[in-house]
C-alpha cells in the first residue's frame, strides 16, 4: 500500500515579483501566479491524480493557488482543511524588506543566514511595526503561541503537531491529499519526509505553483527520495531562481 501526498507551494506572488520577505503578510497572486496554480491542476489532472482533501495555510496566496487548482480538475468541492501551521515561515522584521537591498545591507553571509540557515530567526518584528499579525482576526485563538519571528527549525515545531493530527490520518485512510501551503512551510516537510540533515535542508528551494507528488510507504518513508515534480524541469529552473533572489 503506498499513500498519495501532493506539495503544492502558491503561484507567485505579488511580494515574490516585488522581491519583498513575505512570511505571514498575507499578499495576492499576480497574474503569473494565477497561471501557475491553472497550469498546476493540469499537470495533476494529466497525471491522473485528483485530491481527496486539501490542506491549507490561512494566506490568501495558497488558499487562492488551491483553489484555482482544483477548479481546473473539477475538484473545487473536495473537504479544505485549513490552518495556520501551514503558514509560510514568519520572516520577522523583515517581513516588507527588499531582498536586494536587505543582501547589501548586510553581506552574504547574515542574509543566508536569515533565509536559509536550520535555527537563526531574523529580529522579530515589533508589534506597532505595519507588517505584524497582531490584532489580525485570523490569528486571535493563537495567544502566546502567535510568533514575531521564527527559523526553521521553529516551522517544523509548528506544523508536526499538525501533520500527525490532522495529515497523517487523510493519508492513511487512504485519500490522495492536496498540501497548499508555501515555500518554508513545505521545506519543513520535505526536511521531515526525507529526513534532511539540518545542514543540507539550506540547499533546498521550492518552486512556485509545481506540483510535487510524493508516494510514502506503509512507514510514511518516500518511495522515490525527494518526490517526483509533474514538470522537472519547469520545477529545477524554478527552484534555482528562488535560490538567486536577492542577487
Ligand atoms: O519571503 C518569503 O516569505 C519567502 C517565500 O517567498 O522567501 P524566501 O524564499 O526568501 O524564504
Amino acid at each position: 500500500m503506498t499513500y498519495t501526498l501532493i506539495l503544492l507551494r502558491h503561484g507567485e506572488s505579488d511580494w515574490n515579483a516585488k522581491n519583498l520577505f513575505t512570511g505571514w503578510v498575507d499578499v495576492d497572486l499576480t497574474d503569473k501566479g494565477r497561471a501557475e496554480a491553472v497550469r498546476g491542476g493540469e499537470l495533476l489532472v494529466g497525471a491522473g491524480l485528483l485530491p481527496d482533501v486539501v490542506h491549507t495555510s490561512l494566506q490568501r496566496r495558497a488558499i487562492t493557488t488551491a483553489h484555482l487548482s482544483l477548479d481546473v480538475a473539477d475538484r473545487h468541492w473536495i473537504p479544505v482543511k485549513r490552518s495556520w501551521r501551514l503558514n509560510e515561515r514568519h520572516y520577522g522584521a523583515l517581513q516588507g524588506k527588499d531582498k536586494k537591498q536587505t543582501l547589501e545591507q548586510y553581506g552574504e553571509e547574515q542574509f543566508m543566514l536569515w533565509r536559509r540557515s536550520f535555527d537563526t530567526p531574523p529580529p522579530p518584528i515589533e508589534d506597532d511595526d505595519e507588517f505584524s499579525q497582531v490584532g489580525d482576526p485570523r490569528y486571535a485563538d493563537l495567544g502566546a503561541e502567535m510568533p514575531r519571528t521564527e527559523c526553521l527549525k521553529d516551522v517544523i515545531a509548528r506544523f508536526l503537531p499538525y501533520w500527525e493530527a490532522e495529515i497523517v490520518p487523510d493519508l492513511t485512510s487512504g485519500k490522495t491529499v492536496l498540501v497548499a501551503a508555501h515555500g518554508n512551510s513545505l521545506r519543513a516537510l520535505v526536511k521531515h519526509l526525507d529526513g534532511i540533515s539540518d545542514e543540507d535542508i539550506a540547499g533546498l528551494n521550492i518552486p512556485t505553483g509545481m506540483p510535487l507528488v510524493y508516494r510514502l510507504d506503509d512507514s510514511l518513508a518516500p518511495t522515490v527520495a525527494g518526490g517526483e515534480y509533474l514538470d522537472p524541469e519547469a520545477a529545477a529552473a524554478a527552484a534555482a531562481a528562488v535560490a538567486n533572489q536577492g542577487r
